[in-house]
């Protein structure tokens, strides 16, 4: 498989908030953090909270800056450098949120807003059938199509951030606890058309997730994080069978049993 992202010795600190007249120490979020992930891989992300999963994954989007370290796709450099400049990027990578309500425009409508970065991207052919097509794999029929999201169910405005997500059919697909919100039989589908995109299109998916089945189901690998570093990076099934690091291993027993596994 061809490398498709590359990390390396990424660090990144938040400023601490001023406490009456002195400033105490800066968060350390991250702490020289390296990786590679494969054209096509699925990448899950495990970790307790405040581990730095959301941290690695807005530097992955290029909405913070590291301190240190760089991320290069396809060997162009996503950081260092600036942010306005990553247009091409943008093409190249999508992203579902963990809060899509919040994430979609109120005055669109539903055909509106997944047609949109179908649009914003040049996209050619026929938009209103990709359209369809994209909220049908997530489970919503021509009804949606006239909805605004406060006409949405939470399930049903996150199943709307993922068919605008894929619509595009992204080289990089990168998501934050993507199907938390939906009910089990929603959520074994939507993984089904992630899984189906990743293995049709050669989509690269990173997925944050406190819940070790949906990594065991969907991610051939899977990585560990405490306190801002990377303690395991596996292919899942040897992650989920035999942990080496002991904080894998807290994480692991912590978790309800596996149902299925990838
Ligand atoms: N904007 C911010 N300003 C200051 N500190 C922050 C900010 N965002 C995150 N942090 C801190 O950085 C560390 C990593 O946070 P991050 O949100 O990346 O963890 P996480 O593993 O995604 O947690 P969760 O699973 O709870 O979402 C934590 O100590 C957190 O308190």
């Amino acid at each position: 498989m061809t490398s498709l992202l590359c990390v390396r010795n990424l660090s990144l600190s938040y400023p601490s908030p001023r406490k009456r007249w002195r400033r105490s120490a800066p968060v350390v979020a991250l702490q020289d953090v390296s990786f590679d992930l494969a054209a096509g891989e699925r990448l899950g992300l495990l970790g307790m909270s405040g581990s730095g999963k959301s941290s690695l994954l807005r530097c992955l989007l290029a909405l913070e800056r590291p301190q240190a370290g760089h991320i290069h796709y396809q060997g162009r450099a996503v950081a260092p450098g600036s942010i306005a400049a990553l247009r091409w990027y943008r093409r190249a990578a999508q992203y579902v949120p963990q809060d899509p309500i919040a994430s979609l425009e109120p005055r669109m409508n539903v055909a509106q807003l997944v047609a949109e970065p179908l649009l914003r991207l040049g996209g050619d052919g026929d938009i209103a059938r990709r359209t369809e097509e994209a909220l049908e794999s997530v489970g919503l029929d021509h009804r949606f199509l006239s909805r605004r999201p406060d006409e949405l169910s939470g399930g049903q405005a996150q199943r709307v951030a993922i068919a605008r997500a894929i619509a595009t059919r992204p080289a990089l697909l990168l998501t934050d606890e993507p199907v938390s919100g939906l009910d089990m039989t929603i959520r074994a589908q939507v993984i089904d058309v992630l899984r189906e995109l990743s293995n049709t299109h050669g989509t690269a998916i990173v997925m944050v997730s406190h819940d070790v089945s949906i990594i065991a189901g969907l991610c051939q690998r899977a990585m560990v994080m405490e306190q801002g570093r990377l303690v395991e990076d596996r292919p899942t099934p040897e992650l989920l069978k035999t942990p080496q690091h002991p904080h894998t291993r807290a994480l692991l027993e912590a978790a309800p049993p596996l149902v299925t596994a990838a």
